[in-house]
């Protein structure tokens, strides 16, 4: 059985309390809730990890090269700044997609910048937390 990692990075725990114009109303639990309903039916075992501190992501990243077969990562704000996670996804590589809730694109200068997206498998970005579902469809076809 498969495993995929998901991770949310900073200020992600505060879905739902957080600029719902850009990021919806859906709290965090609600997401993975949904994603780990189509999990099951997808026969692919969910991990979950969110953080608001890099370092703590980059040592998740590296202890997944142990047993994870696919990730699904919003960095959030370290999408624009962070090379220490971008360093950790090239050395364990293990294929990952890039999720953003809001489009990036859109929004200011700053955040059309992504560390990930030339190393990433795909970019989703401004679909909301279908983003995640379509992120975690993609991975299980990825990996048959
Ligand atoms: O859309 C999102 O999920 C991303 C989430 C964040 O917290 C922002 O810092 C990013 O710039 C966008």
């Amino acid at each position: 059985m498969a495993n995929i990692l998901v991770i949310n990075g900073p200020n992600l725990n505060m879905l739902g309390k957080r600029e719902p114009e850009h990021y919806g109303r859906q709290t965090l639990g609600d997401i993975i809730e949904e994603l780990e309903t189509l999990a099951d039916d997808y026969e692919v075992r969910l991990y979950n990890f969110q953080s608001n501190a890099e370092h703590e992501i980059v040592e998740r990243i590296q202890t997944a090269i142990e047993d994870i077969d696919f990730i699904i990562i919003n960095p959030a704000a370290f999408t624009h700044t962070s090379v220490a996670i971008r360093d950790a996804l090239s050395t364990v590589k293990i294929p990952f997609i890039e999720v953003h809730l809001s489009n990036i694109h859109k929004r200011e200068a700053f955040r059309t910048h992504s560390y990930f997206s030339d190393l990433a498998e795909g970019v989703i970005a401004g679909l909301g937390p279908i983003g995640y579902q379509l992120a975690l469809a993609a991975a299980v076809e990825k990996l048959k």
